[in-house]
This record gives C-alpha cells, sequence and structure tokens, in this order.
C-alpha cells in the first residue's frame, strides 16, 4: 500500500513529530511548522524520562488533570514529558517555527497551538461502531432490482470487512418498496454468516412475523419527526406509527430480540421544510422509552448543516443517552463528513453510512445516498479512532456493487485511490 493509500492515522506517523502530527489533522488557520530534525531529537529525549517524578512542575498546565481516557492522551504525555525534560529545546524549537512562519502566523504560541487541538479533539470517541446500511437504504433506492444473490454477496463481502452491523434488508410491502420484496430470500440466504449482525426494518407486525420465520435476530423499526413524511413513508400519522411499533416493540421483547429504531426527517421534510428539534426529541423519546436501544437519527434529504445538527443534537441529547443516539446523514449538500464530526464532538459514537454511498430514500425525491462508509472510514482514520473496519476489504465490497449497477462509486475516498499513481504516492 502506497503512503497515500494509507489514511492519515496517527499511529502511521512514526517519523513527524508530534506538533507534525497535530499539523496533518488540524486543519486550522494556525499552522505552526517545525524542524522536523529538532523535534525529533526532543522526542527521543522524552520517552527517556517518561517516568520520572521530575514532571511535577508541569501541574501548570490545566490538562494535566485531564481524564486519561482522552484521544491523544499519549500525544499530550509526550508534549508534556517532553516540555518538562528539556524546556528549553523545545521554547527554542518553538520558536523557531514561529519566526520561520512568522509572515504566516506571527501570535500564536505553543499554547495557543495546544488550546486549539485541545478544544478540537476533546470529546472525540476512542471507537465508533459503523452500521452499515447499504444494502438496506442504498438497495431501496435503485431503479432496477438487484438480484438476490448480488444483495447476498454484498452482505457477505460487509460481513468479512470488520463491520459489525450490516443491515440486511426490510420487511416492508413490497408494493412500496418492491427493490427489496426479496427479504425473506436474503435473509435465509445469510442465515449462517458470520462476522456481523444483519438486522432488518421492520413497519408493522407482519413484517416483524415475516422478519423473523427469516431468521432475523434483530430488527428496526422507523418512524418519522415530520407529519408528511410519516403520511408518504408509511401511511400513517406519527402518532399511529408510535402505536404500531409498540406492537413490533413488545413482540421482539417476548422473543428477546434487540430493537433499533430510526426517526427520520430529523432536519428538513420534503414536504414540510425546517422540522424543529423538539419534534424530533419527541419522537425519540418515544421510541427510545419503548425500548429501543439505540435511537438513528436520520437527516433523510440530506439538509442538514452543523448549524441545524447541533440543536437538533442537543434537543435529543436531552431526553436520550447520548451513548444511545446514532446519527445518519445523507450527503445530497456534501455536508454529511462535517455533521459526523460534529457529532462526534458532542459525544455520539455510532454512525450509519452506506458502502459507496448507495442510497437515497424512495419517498424524499431528490435526496441522494447515504454518507459513503469509505469516507466515514477515511476519516475516523485519520482522527486515529478505532473502527476495527478494513478499508481495502470495504473498497472491494464497494466495487463489487458498483460494477454490478454500472456505476462509479459514490465515495470520494474511494475515487482518490483509484487515481493515484506510483509517483504522486510518494508525496
Ligand atoms: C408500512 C406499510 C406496509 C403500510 O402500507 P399500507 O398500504 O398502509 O398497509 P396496509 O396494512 O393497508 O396493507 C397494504 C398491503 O401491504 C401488505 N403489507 C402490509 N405490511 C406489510 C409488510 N410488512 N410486508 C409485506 N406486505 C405488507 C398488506 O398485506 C396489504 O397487501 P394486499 O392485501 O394489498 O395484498 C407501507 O407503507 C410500507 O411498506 N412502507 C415502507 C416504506 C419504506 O420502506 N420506506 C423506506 C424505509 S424508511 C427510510 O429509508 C428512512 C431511514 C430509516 O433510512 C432513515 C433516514 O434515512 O432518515
Amino acid at each position: 500500500m502506497s503512503s497515500l493509500e494509507e489514511p492519515l492515522s496517527l499511529e502511521n506517523f512514526p517519523s513527524l513529530s508530534v506538533v507534525g502530527r497535530l499539523q496533518r489533522v488540524t486543519s486550522d488557520a494556525c499552522r505552526p511548522r517545525v524542524d522536523e530534525a529538532e523535534l525529533d531529537n526532543c522526542m527521543a529525549e522524552c520517552r527517556q524520562c517518561s517516568s520520572s517524578n521530575s514532571c511535577q512542575d508541569f501541574d501548570m498546565y490545566a490538562w494535566r488533570r485531564q481524564k486519561r481516557d482522552m484521544l491523544f492522551s499519549d500525544t499530550i504525555n509526550l508534549r508534556r514529558t517532553c516540555f518538562c525534560r528539556d524546556r528549553g529545546v523545545m521554547d527554542n524549537a518553538c520558536h523557531s517555527w514561529y519566526s520561520q512562519d512568522r509572515g504566516y502566523c506571527s501570535s500564536c504560541n505553543h499554547m495557543e497551538i495546544r488550546d486549539i487541538a485541545h478544544k478540537f479533539f476533546r470529546g472525540l470517541p476512542r471507537f465508533v461502531k459503523i452500521v452499515e446500511v447499504g444494502p438496506r437504504d442504498g438497495l431501496q433506492n435503485e431503479k432496477s432490482t438487484v438480484p438476490t444473490m448480488v444483495k447476498v454477496e454484498l452482505i457477505q463481502r460487509l460481513a468479512v470487512t470488520g463491520l459489525s452491523v450490516v443491515e440486511a434488508t426490510s420487511f416492508v410491502s413490497p408494493k412500496w418498496v418492491p427493490q427489496l420484496a426479496d427479504a425473506k430470500d436474503v435473509m435465509k440466504a445469510i442465515r449462517n454468516t458470520q462476522g456481523a449482525r444483519f438486522p432488518v426494518l421492520t413497519p408493522n407486525l407482519k413484517g416483524f412475523n415475516a422478519a423473523v420465520a427469516a431468521g432475523a435476530k434483530e430488527v428496526a423499526i422507523f418512524a418519522s419527526a415530520s407529519e408528511a413524511f410519516s403520511m408518504s413513508n408509511i401511511n400513517c400519522s406519527i402518532k399511529d406509527s408510535l402505536a404500531r411499533y409498540q406492537e413490533v416493540v413488545f413482540a421482539a421483547k417476548k422473543l428477546g430480540m434487540p430493537i433499533r429504531g430510526y426517526v427520520s426527517c430529523v432536519v428538513g421534510c420534503p414536504v414540510e421544510g425546517a422540522v424543529p428539534p423538539s419534534k424530533v426529541a419527541f419522537v425519540a423519546k418515544e421510541l427510545y422509552d419503548m425500548g429501543c436501544y439505540e435511537i438513528s437519527l436520520g437527516d433523510t434529504i440530506g439538509v442538514g448543516t452543523p448549524g441545524t445538527v447541533i440543536p437538533m443534537l442537543e434537543a435529543v441529547m436531552s431526553v436520550v443517552p447520548r451513548e444511545k443516539i446514532a446519527v445518519h446523514f445523507h450527503d445530497t449538500y456534501g455536508q454529511s463528513l462535517a455533521n459526523i464530526l460534529i457529532s462526534l464532538q458532542m459525544g455520539i459514537s455510532a454512525v450509519d453510512s452506506s458502502v459507496a454511498g448507495l442510497g437515497g430514500c424512495p419517498y424524499a425525491k431528490g435526496a441522494s445516498g447515504n454518507v459513503a462508509t469509505e469516507d466515514v472510514l477515511y476519516m475516523l482514520n485519520g482522527l486515529g479512532i478505532k473502527t476495527n473496519v478494513d478499508l481495502n476489504k470495504l473498497m472491494a465490497a464497494g466495487d463489487f456493487i458498483c460494477k454490478h449497477l454500472g456505476r462509479q462509486s459514490g465515495s470520494k475516498t474511494v475515487i482518490a485511490l483509484s487515481k493515484i499513481t506510483p509517483d504522486a504516492s510518494k508525496i
């Protein structure tokens, strides 16, 4: 694998200094440059003093007292020991980067930089669960019906990537979503597939019973925060849908099956326009109180930006614990990664996405696919956040389905990596 093919993860930068590492992952205007050799020397010294008591005088730095479970705690500790061991070396190094780069950033000092980085990374989880929804959310929106065996192979390929959850299909009315009319056959074919859980969507008891009969071990119910979307998607009001879902949850609990809950249109609705955060919070709480183990918040038409997603998450977090919340973004306006990043910073650690950016929603005209799983993974890898997912295997699964559909991947990462030449990879 060439250097560019490998996402920018912390572990992948043995020769970069700590500050160099931060430069690679922060995009702030304040970007000092550092003499690599100078800092590498400094880091070599740091390693020798990492257990030294002589670090006590460093208590003046507030984040010494921060919990050590933060992302980059190792990085921060290295810097701290580096400072305390030979502050002069570091100060000189710092001085020289600022002098060299004075035209670019005259007022930065190392405390400011550290504060910026600290603020940026504060709250990011160490591990993110990716919920792959391509075989369901993606393929439900394909014009042509994908043959059952292709769906099955896609699911099997995804199951060996390290993804722990692959949403497999929906037990909905074939009149409403003909693309997934083979749900029973798909579930039967993957019955013995190991490696991941394969939840399925069930809109009512009829769908739930069919799913159980076909071997489903986990189901998802899907309500909407918009009345109009509820009517067009599942042909009933929000209130009626919640009553229906109560029956499904009751039946699932009797069998000890986990149930995931979706809320659609958490930012905007194709008919109603902006959706108030309070409505999203109401539906999310109803689903959570019913017994859903996780509530996935769907920006069904992909209109959200951090400006609208933050208040929505704030409202939901006030009624549902944040560790029970997942985010589900469609990439219509190219805002998904920004929205995911701020969700992570707000403490969310479950993200839905779709291999190759497949997807959309048959009842939300113009909605584009889900954010591509490959792009989410590339970003998480770059942030040093663990997922256990193998990017190469994931790209192979995406390539498989794209070839079948006769289209280019919707993942920017995949497109970029496919263009890398041996020369470019030396950059
Ligand atoms: C909910 C219904 C069924 C109501 O549909 P309806 O027409 O109101 O239901 P009905 O009870 O009057 O039944 C009509 C026919 O459907 C049959 N039927 C009834 N239920 C089922 C079932 N479970 N499985 C199979 N067949 C079913 C039923 O037996 C009957 O058959 P008929 O007697 O005419 O031959 C329908 O509206 C429907 O299937 N909607 C599904 C819509 C859908 O799947 N949308 C996409 C998923 S949501 C989404 O993508 C958003 C999300 C989750 O990803 C989050 C995000 O992106 O934001």
